[in-house]
């Protein structure tokens, strides 16, 4: 062998490499790579290219890239044959829409690489174009809502209930500044009167239902509170699975209605409130507890009740008169609603027996709080008409953790408890435990 064989048989070698290499690339590109001739026939075609064009060629004989994009983009052979220069970008990014059973969007860039060849890119660009049309719409949307309306915020939250973008109206409303982008909406609340479970729930709301509307205090930047109706709804377009952390998927309007909050006060005290305490009446208490159970089934977590009766409440009565009683249960209804949280739901349930129900709130919590409210009753006499009459109050807490039963279930244990507090001596809080419930079946 001769030492020119020997080098021509290493060019080829290096040569068969380079060639392997560049296979290679086509074949695992991410993108769609097809070279072709001149008048379209495809003479390279890799996997993603393959899968992009097959639907379009309906005889399934991919062979010429004009003709298998004819009926989307039938213009392309007549700009490849005006594209006068020896080589260069014949298109550079080119839309073309394809009508399928799912519309789809592909990109093409078309290169002239010389008077023979011609190497096309294709991309799937369908998601990164609805995300586009998407940002647009909101813009002007929301531009369109922002120069004609002057006591509303329009907020912007991200799929997880995060303000994702700040703008003139929050600061209006609210006073926040951009310093609010990036919190859960639970900063527009006042201290315990919402929790991160309700704020899930609402968004879970507005998925299921369109939107999700309420009302209650709200509070400004400056730590002032405010009474707000405010609802919040899905972002028409958004697509969940695409949606980026922060990116807006949801538009909670905020509207400041303490104006009309005398008007509907009045109502609602009329409808749920109960006249001599001042808290939930019982209505009020069995629509608000249904309610967050029906939430509690859907996204389970610990909701607690505790049930409160006052103690011989009939030895007051006989003793003191019934409007002496009735000042007794007014400072315990003053006394619960100071005691326990605004997302709490506080009700006279009967004549001197009081409900609260805690949502995401567990059984020692709810024991906790319960035994501070007994200690506050004990400790404070309650001053009528030149006397000072004492009294206390025996508590019951049950827990619905998943596997207790509903909103009667969640009753009926309560009330064991509350029933072996009496038993116990009174002036005391019980949890429930099972073996409480043999004992009434007892
Ligand atoms: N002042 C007043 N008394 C009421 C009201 N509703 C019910 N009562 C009275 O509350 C008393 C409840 O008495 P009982 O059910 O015997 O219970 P108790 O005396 O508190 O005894 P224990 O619960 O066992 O500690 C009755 O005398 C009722 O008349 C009300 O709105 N105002």
């Amino acid at each position: 062998m001769r030492v020119g064989d020997v080098r021509a048989g290493d060019a080829y070698d290096r040569l068969a490499a380079e060639h392997e290499a560049l296979m290679q690339f086509l074949y695992l590109a991410p993108v769609g790579l097809v070279q072709t001739a001149a008048d379209g026939e495809i003479l390279m075609i890799n996997p993603v290219s393959a899968q992009l064009l097959m639907p379009l060629q309906q005889d399934g004989n991919l062979v010429n890239l004009f003709d298998a994009l004819a009926g989307v983009a039938p213009e392309l052979r007549h700009l490849c044959a005006a594209f006068a220069r020896p080589r260069g970008m014949v298109c550079d990014g080119l839309h073309i829409h394809v009508d399928g059973r799912t519309p789809q969007v592909l990109s093409l860039t078309l290169l002239k690489l010389d008077e023979t060849r011609l190497m096309a890119v294709l991309a799937d660009v369908t998601q990164q174009v609805r995300r586009d049309r998407q940002l647009r719409q909101n813009e002007a949307w929301l531009g369109a809502l922002l120069t004609s309306i002057t006591d509303y915020a329009l907020v912007g939250l991200d799929g997880a209930g995060r303000v994702s973008a700040w703008n003139e109206t929050i600061a209006r409303v609210t006073g926040h500044g951009e310093d609010v982008v990036g919190q859960p909406y639970s900063v527009f609340y006042p201290q315990g009167a919402t929790t991160s479970d309700h704020t899930h729930d609402r968004l879970r709301e507005a998925d299921q239902n369109g939107w999700s509307l309420d009302e209650g205090p709200r509070v400004r930047a400056d730590g002032s509170e405010f009474w707000a109706s405010a609802m919040i709804s899905p972002l028409p377009d958004r697509d969940a699975d695409v949606a980026e952390p922060g990116e807006a998927a949801y538009c909670l309007v905020l509207r400041d209605v303490s104006d009309k909050r005398e008007a509907l006060d009045a109502r609602r005290k009329s409808l749920f409130c109960d006249h001599l305490t001042g808290v939930a009446n019982r209505r009020a208490f069995f629509e608000a507890a249904e309610l967050e159970l029906d939430r509690n089934r859907r996204a389970p977590r610990p909701t607690a009740l505790v049930l409160l009766d006052a103690d011989h409440f009939k030895r007051i009565n006989d003793c003191h008169g019934h409007a002496g009683g009735d000042a007794v249960l007014r400072h315990l209804g003053q006394l619960l609603a100071a005691t326990f949280r605004q997302v709490d739901v506080v009700a006279r349930v009967g004549g001197e027996e009081f409900a609260v129900l805690l949502p995401s709130t567990g059984l020692d919590a709810a024991v906790a709080v319960a035994e501070r409210l007994r200690g506050l009753v004990a400790g404070r006499p309650v001053a009528y008409d030149g006397a000072h009459i004492a009294c206390t109050v025996s508590a019951g807490v049950a827990v619905c953790d998943g596997e207790a039963p509903g909103l009667d279930g969640l009753m009926k244990r309560a009330d064991q408890a509350l029933y072996a507090a009496k038993a116990a001596g009174r002036d005391r809080v019980e949890r429930w435990h099972p073996a409480l419930a043999s004992e009434a079946r007892r």
